[in-house]
């Protein structure tokens, strides 16, 4: 920015595995944005899929690494991966306003369904306080802020990808072929760590 300030986004997912959905998102929110960077963090401990079965953190943070090498504004943060414990977005948070400095404005995106969710989220006074939120579309689900703070969030419109990890995981594991939902990278890697297959 010509003020010095950067700013930065935060796509914060689990990942397992990465998809087009997540890489559309990210760079239509760039564009709107004008962001200088969209550094993708990969959950350590994602309490609210304690139910769902998660691949090793390192599978997913290797994914959205080879995902994401292609495109010189995308960023892969270790951040949640390292952090004992439960991964909480205030924390993830915290830890990259210390990493980027002051003179940065960060944006977190969030998938329609995340934040229909938000509220549920730990301390979301403090973590709308060291972030702006981007609401995306995603097909399947509505996007509101009706629920959320003035001023807090922003509400973006991107090309329609109806991929789900979830739905990656059970093609995987029927044998159906993942190509053109995921980056080739990452239908290779799947293969090599036999990742998905139940
Ligand atoms: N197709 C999509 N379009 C827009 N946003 C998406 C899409 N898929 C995921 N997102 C958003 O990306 C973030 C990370 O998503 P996540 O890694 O949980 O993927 P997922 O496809 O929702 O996974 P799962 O099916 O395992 O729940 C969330 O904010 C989610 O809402
Ligand atoms: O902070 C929380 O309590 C919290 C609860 C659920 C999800 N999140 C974050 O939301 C992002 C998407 O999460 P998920 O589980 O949909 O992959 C990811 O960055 C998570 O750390 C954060």
């Amino acid at each position: 920015m010509a003020d010095g300030t950067r700013r930065i986004g935060i796509m914060g997912g689990t990942f397992d595995p990465i998809h087009h959905g997540h890489l559309v998102a990210a760079s239509e929110v760039a564009d709107r944005f004008g962001l200088d960077e969209v550094v993708f963090v990969p959950t350590g401990q994602p309490w609210q899929k304690e139910d769902v079965p998660v691949s090793p953190a390192e599978d997913r943070y290797l994914m959205t690494v080879v995902a994401t090498a292609s495109n010189p504004r995308f960023q892969v943060s270790r951040a949640d991966v390292d952090r004992d414990g439960p991964t909480y977005t205030v924390d993830t948070l915290r830890d990259l306003r210390a990493e980027y400095g002051p003179d940065t404005r960060l944006f977190f995106i969030t998938g329609a369904d995340a934040l229909e969710k938000i509220l549920s989220w730990k301390d979301t006074d403090q973590m709308f306080e060291l972030a702006h939120f981007i609401g995306v579309t995603r097909p399947g689900f509505e996007l509101s802020a009706a629920h959320l703070p003035d001023d807090a969030v922003s509400l973006v419109r991107v090309p329609a990808m109806a991929i789900s990890s979830t739905d990656c995981r059970a093609r995987v594991a029927a044998g159906k072929p993942v190509w053109y939902l995921v980056p080739d990278g990452v239908v290779q890697y799947i293969a090599k760590r036999r990742l998905y297959q139940t």
